[in-house]
């Protein structure tokens, strides 16, 4: 039996790889920049020339996530070239089955495959079985979705959870959002909780102390808060406390007695600043539903192809068109 081709693509990034009939474990993986390619069919055809998927090897069926919408019979991806209408993807690549999500669904629907080698505690608690788990990810934008375990198979709940507003709970809070407000006319979580909002939640802080800021890129704030940078050290406290409050009130909303799941890029770098922050506090000072969060267990997810565990589980999952 061929393989099948599975794919996360992001803005920046195309991760391909290969999958046996019936198995969710990516094999052949290779991490392409979109950049290189004028679109999504050319990507692939290098990448099976270079796994030897080719002829009588080649694919017959594929699910790629793209980091876009993709309801419409046209992709057009948002931050970078790629263009392109779904059927004539299909008829160049000879696949008989064909099937374009979007990239956090494929990170939702990966959750479930996800062992506990690749998860971090980061509050114990009791998952129930039959309840939705929330999958929340800061990376170039800050993602949320539930997936729930339907009778028949996992059903993704995909939303629009980055772009609730933000709510101060404290004074700090509240003076950071009047500067964020100075750059933006509404605020929502998500012009926080992502790399570019650790940037300028870093330099909010800057501003509140009436210094220059030092560090012009989200990773150069990770660094010098590792490095003992006082106002670095605010920010990334701050971010990952917002975050907590942000996750808690996801799961209030979303009833997710499943679990929490955070993935995203940005969140296996700060693992070392877990025992020093407010993340499991916030997400638990819940006023009265606090005892409802305290219970749920909260995980950092570290495995790499997340997205790629999800793509081949909607390969064949009847809910996921
Ligand atoms: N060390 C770091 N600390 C904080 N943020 C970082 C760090 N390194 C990268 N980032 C930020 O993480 C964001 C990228 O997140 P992520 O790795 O999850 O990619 P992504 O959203 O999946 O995109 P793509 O699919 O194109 O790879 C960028 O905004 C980047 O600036």
């Amino acid at each position: 039996m061929r393989p099948a081709l599975i794919g996360d693509i992001g803005g920046t990034n195309a991760r391909l790889a290969l999958v046996a009939p019936g198995e969710v474990t990516p094999h052949d993986i290779l991490n392409l920049p979109c950049a290189d390619y004028p679109g999504v069919v050319e990507a692939i055809q290098d990448y099976l020339a270079r796994v030897g998927a080719t002829g009588d090897n080649a694919p017959e069926e594929a699910c790629l996530a793209f980091a876009c919408p993709v309801h419409a019979e046209r992709v057009k991806m948002t931050n970078n070239h790629w263009d392109f209408m779904k059927s004539d993807v299909q008829q160049a690549l000879n696949l008989s089955l064909f099937k374009v999500i979007n990239d956090f669904t494929a990170q939702a629907l990966g959750v479930p495959h996800v062992g506990e080698d690749n998860l971090v505690e980061v509050q114990p608690g009791v998952a129930q079985s039959h309840s939705t788990r929330l999958v929340i990810g800061p990376g170039t934008g800050l993602g949320v979705a539930g997936v729930f375990p339907g009778q028949h198979a996992w059903i993704p709940l995909p939303t629009e959870g980055g772009h609730v507003t933000f709510a101060p709970t404290d004074t700090t809070e509240r003076a950071l959002l009047d500067v964020f407000l100075q750059r933006h006319q509404r605020v929502s979580v998500e012009r926080i909780l992502c790399g570019q909002g650790l940037l300028e939640l870093y330099q909010a802080h800057c501003t509140l102390e009436g210094q220059a800021p030092r560090c012009e890129t989200p990773a150069e704030v990770t660094q010098a808060a590792n490095q003992g940078d006082a106002l670095a050290t605010a920010t990334l406290l701050r971010f990952l406390k917002i975050l907590g409050d942000v996750c808690g009130d996801a799961t209030l909303t979303m009833g997710a007695r499943g679990g929490v799941y955070l993935c995203g890029g940005i969140l296996p770098r700060l693992l070392a600043w877990l025992p020093k922050c407010e993340l499991h506090a916030s997400f638990v000072n819940k006023g009265r539903m606090g005892a409802y969060n305290a219970d749920i267990p909260v995980w950092i997810v570290t495995h790499p192809w997340t997205g790629l565990l999800g793509a081949a589980e909607a390969l064949h999952n009847e809910e996921v068109f």
